[in-house]
């Protein structure tokens, strides 16, 4: 039996933009999307309750469940940020189509209003770079395309990865690996 894998599932730092470019992307394919973190909060309350009442690893735990589930559907799939430190979650990961999506430090810097519903970024700044460092390798071996979303609407970055989603996911070209405009 042919196993269904999601259209694309989008990887990337807190705040790369995963969640609303998700709902963009569903839109024009017209499918369904998933977001993983909302699928948590849907049924066990706002994250940072999670991780305040029961622990990172608690959550660490519903959300590979809720990777497990996403992953079985033909949809557009938004994990939260830290998903990939999953060693089983990077294992399946491998076999989808993935995009990472990049943000400058000066980008996020404006965008890190909303830290209240990250926990890991209650520290500011310097949470997010020293969690994105970290993470940083896991993130480029699983991503087979990689957009920055510091400079460009997320309407033009979500274009193009529907794009490349109906020109059937070809390979990355260039040296460079990022699509930055
Ligand atoms: N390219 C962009 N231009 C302007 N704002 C952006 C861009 N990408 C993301 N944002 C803003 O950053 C915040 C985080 O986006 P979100 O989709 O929740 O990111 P993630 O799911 O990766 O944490 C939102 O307020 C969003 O509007
Ligand atoms: O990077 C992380 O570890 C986290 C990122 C968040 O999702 P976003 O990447 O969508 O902000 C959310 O899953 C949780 O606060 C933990
Ligand atoms: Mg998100």
């Amino acid at each position: 039996m042919k196993q269904t894998l999601p259209r694309v599932v989008l990887i990337g730092a807190p705040a790369s933009g995963k969640s609303k470019i998700a709902k963009m992307v569903a839109a024009e394919l017209g499918c369904q999307r998933i977001d993983t973190d909302k699928v948590i909060v849907a049924e066990h309350g706002p994250i940072a309750n999670i991780f305040d009442e029961h622990g990172e690893g608690a959550f660490r735990a519903l959300e590979r469940t809720a990777v497990i589930d996403a992953l079985k559907h033909d949809a557009v799939l938004s994990l939260g940020g830290g998903a990939v430190i999953d060693a089983d979650t990077q294992h399946d990961l491998s076999q989808a189509h993935c995009v990472l999506l990049t943000v400058s430090e000066e980008a996020v810097a404006l965008r890190l209003v909303e830290s209240p519903k990250r926990p890991l970024l209650r520290d500011g700044l310097a949470a997010w770079k020293a969690l994105v460092l970290e993470r940083e390798p896991i993130y480029r071996a699983l991503a087979d395309q990689t957009f920055d979303t510091s400079h460009r609407p997320l309407e033009d970055i979500a274009s193009q990865i529907c794009a490349w989603i109906r020109a059937g996911y070809p390979e990355e070209s260039g040296t460079e690996g990022d699509n930055q405009q």
